[in-house]
């Protein structure tokens, strides 16, 4: 089995629960309250602009010119391709999202995820590491987006055009992502790819802790109250 196969089936148990937990039921059901959707997108739209500088760092760590042509398009595609899911999800609020934005937050569960990513980027010379980290993004969308799909029929409910996005839009992101772990993991040591395993899992649970971050309106407060 693919290394990359192996790690998906290790983190399926937390993406089912991510389907279960309160954020993605309260879409499924189209009641998700507007103030979670709002402090999702305040969080969201700074974790995007971390993601796509991360992927500028991923750039000296590759030789291959299709390989640095592909993640170029991947920062153009996280600056100006998604945000389409966060207008599906600002007309849901219906606040305009640019005054949503205006004032993002760093809350302490996305700060504490992004910089799990930056930390692979500087701490080792190999891609694949940071990849890891940065994997679960699109693939627990993916996930989340494809069971709900096939467990509910979204015709007109609010965040169907969401759910198609990320239903659809994630899987040439995961094809290469996929393969440069893969290619990495099969001459990587033990340790290596224990290392690998845990950035892979611990994102998924950042994940997961994102969507609740925003589902109970998390602040750097609110933590110690
Ligand atoms: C936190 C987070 N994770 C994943 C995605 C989907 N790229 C996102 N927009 N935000």
């Amino acid at each position: 089995m693919m290394f990359t196969q192996q790690l998906k089936e290790e983190v399926e148990p937390i993406i089912e629960s991510i389907y279960n937990d309160p954020f993605i039921q309260g879409m499924v059901r189209g009641d998700l309250s507007k103030e979670a959707v709002i402090h999702y997108l305040k969080a969201d739209h700074l974790y995007l602009n971390e993601f796509a500088k991360i992927y500028s760092l991923l750039i000296p760590k590759l030789d291959d010119k299709e390989g640095i042509k592909f993640l170029l398009e991947q920062i153009d595609f996280v600056m100006n391709g998604e945000v389409t899911a966060h207008y599906t999800l600002a007309d849901y609020a219906q606040v305009d999202y640019k005054t949503i934005i205006k004032d993002g937050e760093w809350y302490p569960t996305s700060d504490h995820y992004i910089k799990h990513m930056y930390f692979n980027a500087y701490r080792y010379s190999d891609a694949a590491f940071t990849i890891c980290a940065m994997a679960p993004c699109p693939y627990v969308y993916q996930q989340v987006a494809l069971k709900m799909k096939e467990r509910h029929d979204f015709n007109g409910n609010p965040f169907k055009d969401w759910v198609d996005f990320y239903a659809t839009e994630m899987k040439l992101l995961m094809e290469h992502l996929d393969g440069w772990v893969d290619e990495f993991a099969e001459h990587a040591s033990e340790a290596e790819r224990a290392v690998l395993t845990k950035n892979f899992k611990e994102s998924c649970i950042h994940e997961k802790r994102f969507f609740n971050m925003a589902y109970t309106q998390e602040t750097w407060e609110s933590v110690v109250e």
